[in-house]
């Protein structure tokens, strides 16, 4: 199993600079790049990476996207003078020359190759590049927005060439919408191209009409091009959470890919001048994060914007530490989407709907048909308490932007804790005991009864399970004293277990525990005025108990043909718990389980985004297998495996549905649509 984080970068990629005076093209400025690996180094991120050197993408790589004009142009400006250099970057929108630029743009092409092929060959698992110039807004026959190659779209067809790859996700979270890329892919099924980006009903640069979420794809293309576009400014970390929960996390697993690239831009982050964004570094985390359970976890992470140089580099910093395994920050503010964000998230869905088969059941019915786009300009001049009261009043105000960028990111980079997971010495797991592994002592019984006596004591009769209970308390106490970021145990008895662990934890201080209770729970512990919260996933309805605000009981039955949970992770148990916060989560897996192994290692890969990846495990002793996939998930040892896609049942959708229709006043992350005449 491949492992270990590329980093590429050179820092020739610096000599490219404007050389005359250009409102619009002077911040994109050389110490982006110098500026973002001292913060890499300043945070020890750059030892802990493999380093992969650059290399000059080949004339052949580069018509691989471009035609033999454009490279023939970029080619003769390097020994031009500066008033020629000038008068041909008139001719395009938004870009300079500099006569090192061709020389740069080669580079930063042969850095994003280089990229692949380390993570094709299994060299590393996953990796960054840290390019300029950046690449999205170049076409096949010009230059655009800073962008002379499109090193993201010549890497797609690189793969495609080389690997034989057939299905590649292109993510691009950069703030303005990759035209280049989308022109590139429009009418081709094996690329999926997802971008968001601000667009303001067409305001925003570069204002183009097929930005707008409209812009499906192209003939055979049509589905595999996805725009979300952002309507007003200071969008942040809820809506950008929940645009992956609603569409694209569910297309990304649906398509399936085996490569993941990201067209990486932080101007989409705080404190950006051109995105006028409120999203904090910490949520580049969680973004990486998800898109590292696609592909087996091969995912190249490419440059494109960012133009305030500390909020760029403290995300690219979240980046590669999420890329090298690390804990996931709590991502900070309130969650709950904006009007604005849901009404896209809500159109996109509704566009797409005829070519994605996790779509089929939603119903977008009450949307007027999409040619009446005006029905949603009513929010145009919605009054501003339903849009995010920007926190930064205006992102020109850099200083200011430090000084918060300061502080905020000083209570997130928090220490790697020493040992990933800590375990008891149980059944099976000396199969993945490793140096990320700990084995902890048993406590002794008569410690055990004592902090059992307060309450189930009468429940706990025979040693075995005093004892398991013992070791758990040992592997609580050491997740909360951070000594390790999660544990893994089994028990005789894991809904006891889990009853136990979640008021031990209660009591030890932990404000909101999550559970994910798999099976059936056979008792369900108080939820003490939400100092817990449960989700418990089972066959059949628990007796008498109905879901309410911190008790969910998610009836499902695995599907036989695959694994069908992905609609209900993302569409329900994330959003849910993303809106919790929690500071622990407890997942346990009963007797007779309802779901398949690929489906609740589904749920722990992606449930490690939150509480600052702590989670204890507890299963169920006669669980081998799923126990020992559960500890490689914890240790980081294994890419995830989720089994054959399946798309959710009409059933199976309309449950979810109930659900949150019923909770998302409650629950805001679960808003995927605005209901008529609110
Ligand atoms: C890589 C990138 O996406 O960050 N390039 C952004 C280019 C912004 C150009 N703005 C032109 C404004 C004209 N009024
Ligand atoms: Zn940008």
């Amino acid at each position: 199993m491949a492992s270990g984080t590329a980093l590429i970068y050179d820092e020739e990629m610096t000599t490219h600079k404007l050389l005359w005076s250009d409102p619009i093209c002077d911040i994109e400025v050389p110490e982006r790049l110098s500026s973002s690996y001292e913060q890499l180094r300043s945070y020890h991120l750059v030892e802990r990476c493999v380093h992969v050197p650059a290399r000059e993408g080949s004339e052949e790589e580069i018509l691989l996207v471009h035609s033999l004009e454009h490279l023939e142009v970029a080619k003769s400006t390097q020994t031009m003078n500066e008033e020629e250099l000038k008068r041909v970057s008139e001719n395009y929108d938004a870009f300079f020359f500099h006569p090192s630029t061709y020389r740069c743009a080669r580079l930063a092409v042969g850095a994003t190759l280089q990229l692949v092929d380390a993570v094709m060959s299994g060299k590393v698992r996953n990796g960054m590049a840290l390019v300029r110039p950046p690449g999205h807004h170049s076409q096949r026959n010009a230059a655009n927005g800073f962008c002379l190659f499109n090193n993201v779209a010549i890497a797609a067809e690189y793969a495609k060439l080389k690997y034989g790859l057939q299905r590649i996700l292109i993510v691009d979270w950069d703030v303005h919408h990759g035209q280049g890329t989308q022109y590139i892919f429009e009418e081709d099924p094996s690329v999926l191209y997802f971008s968001w980006h601000r667009y303001e009903h067409q305001e925003f640069w570069p204002s183009l009409k097929e930005s707008d979420y409209d812009a499906v794809g192209l003939g055979k293309g049509k589905g595999f091009n996805i725009n979300l576009p952002w309507n007003k400014v200071g969008m942040g970390n809820s809506d950008y959470l929940a645009a992956f929960f609603h569409v694209l996390l569910p297309t990304a697993f649906e398509f399936d890919p085996e490569l993941v690239i990201v067209s990486s831009g932080y101007d989409s982050g705080i404190g950006d001048p051109e995105g006028q964004m409120n999203a904090t570094p910490e949520v580049f985390a969680h973004l990486t994060h998800f898109l590292m359970q696609l592909a087996n976890g091969k995912l190249c992470v490419i440059l494109e914007g960012g133009y305030h140089l500390k909020s760029l580099g403290e995300s690219v910093c979240m980046t590669v530490k999420t890329l090298l395994g690390d804990p996931v920050p709590q991502v900070s503010g309130e969650m709950a989407p904006c009007l604005s964000a849901v009404e896209s998230i809500q159109n996109v869905r509704a566009a797409h709907k005829p070519y994605w088969k996790w779509l089929a059941y939603e119903d977008t019915s009450f949307l007027q048909n999409l040619s009446t786009k005006s029905h949603f300009l009513k929010t145009a001049n919605s009054n501003p308490s339903t849009e995010h009261e920007s926190k930064i009043t205006n992102n020109n105000d850099t200083v200011k932007v430090d000084r918060f960028l300061e502080l905020h990111m000083k209570n997130i980079l928090f220490p790697v804790p020493p040992i990933k997971t800590a375990t008891t010495g149980c059944e099976g797991s000396e199969h993945f005991l490793s140096e990320h592994v700990q084995l902890v002592k048993e406590m002794d019984k008569t410690e055990v009864e004592a902090l059992v006596s307060g309450f189930y004591a009468d429940l706990v009769k025979d040693n075995k399970t005093l004892l398991s209970l013992g070791s758990m308390f040992v592997i609580l106490d050491k997740i909360l004293k951070k000594e390790v970021c999660n544990g893994i145990a089994t028990s005789p008895t894991a809904a006891l277990s889990a009853a136990v662990a979640l008021r031990h934890s209660v009591r030890l201080g932990f404000q909101r525990v999550l559970c994910v209770f798999v099976g059936d729970m056979q008792m369900i512990p108080n939820t003490e005025d939400g100092k817990m919260l449960i989700i418990n996933i089972c066959e059949k309805e628990q007796s008498g108990k109905t879901s309410c605000k911190h008790y969910f009981s998610l009836n499902w039955k695995e599907d036989a043909e695959g694994n069908d949970f992905f609609s209900a992770v993302l569409g329900f148990i994330l959003p849910v718990a993303y809106s919790y916060q929690p500071n622990l989560t407890v997942i346990a897996v009963g007797p007779n389980r309802n779901l398949g192994i690929s489906g609740i290692s589904l749920l722990v890969a992606l449930i490690q985004g939150l509480a600052e990846s702590r989670i204890f495990a507890v299963i169920e002793d006669t669980e081998i297998s799923l126990m020992q996939n559960v500890a490689k998930l914890l240790v980081g040892a294994s890419t995830p495996a989720f089994g054959i896609y399946v798309p959710p049942t009409q059933e199976k959708v309309n449950r979810i549905k109930a659900l949150r229709d019923q909770f998302q006043q409650e629950w805001k992350m679960l808003q995927c649509s605005v209901k008529e005449g609110i």
